[in-house]
């Protein structure tokens, strides 16, 4: 992938996380807040031959699809000053390099009574990517994931990661994509370990 060379010269910027980044988001900010957007579902619809994948085994990883009807909930990170140019340059190499995200500004909605949207970036792994995947099972997507691993680590870790998050900081959001995933890839690894 091109890189994508972001210079906001701004002295703040929120930053929407949705998949590993609310987990791992690996740069320095100055707070962070649990919320939502509108607009887009949170699929694991994008392929990955580096964190999670390879060429041969490419992983599964998130991104978002454009769906009206949809929110998403993940973490929105405030960076300042020296953050801003400091987290973009680290999430460029790691998202658009690496991961073949692009860069989107939307409305972050943060969680709680009558709090006022916020602009926020968020990365976003179009359909028209290489790496793109697109639609599949949710058996088919745990198997994937069962089996495949990359320079950062696990597939499992990843999904097994982002189904806690869910759980323990939006327990009110009932994600069926996600959590029928999870169950499909920790029945497989139960089965591969088993087998062994
Ligand atoms: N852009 C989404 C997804 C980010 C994501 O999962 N990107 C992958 C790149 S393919 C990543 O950073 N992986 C690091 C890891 O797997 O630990 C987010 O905001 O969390």
């Amino acid at each position: 992938m091109k890189p994508q060379h972001i210079t906001t010269g701004k002295t703040s910027l929120w930053i929407f996380g949705y998949g590993s980044l609310v987990w791992k988001p690996d740069f320095k900010y100055r707070r962070s807040q649990v919320g939502y957007i509108q607009g887009y579902k949170r699929r694991f619809w994008h392929g990955d031959n580096f964190h999670r994948g390879s060429d041969v085994l490419p992983g599964r990883v998130v991104t978002l699809i454009e769906d009206d009807d949809a929110s998403t909930w993940g973490v929105a990170f405030e960076v300042t000053g020296s953050q801003v140019e400091e987290s973009l340059k680290y999430l460029n190499v790691r998202e658009t390099v690496c991961g073949g995200y692009i860069t989107k500004m939307v409305d972050f909605f943060p969680e709680g009574e009558n709090q006022p949207p916020v602009q926020a970036l968020v990365y976003i792994a179009t359909s028209d990517n290489a790496l793109y995947l697109g639609p599949a099972s949710p058996e088919m997507i745990g198997i994937q994931i069962a089996v495949c691993r990359g320079k950062t680590g696990h597939n499992l870790e990843y999904l097994l990661r982002l189904a806690e998050f869910m759980r323990n900081s939006c327990p009110h959001v009932e994600d069926h994509h996600l959590f029928s995933i999870e169950k499909a890839a920790l029945t497989v690894t139960s089965y591969l370990l088993a087998a062994q």
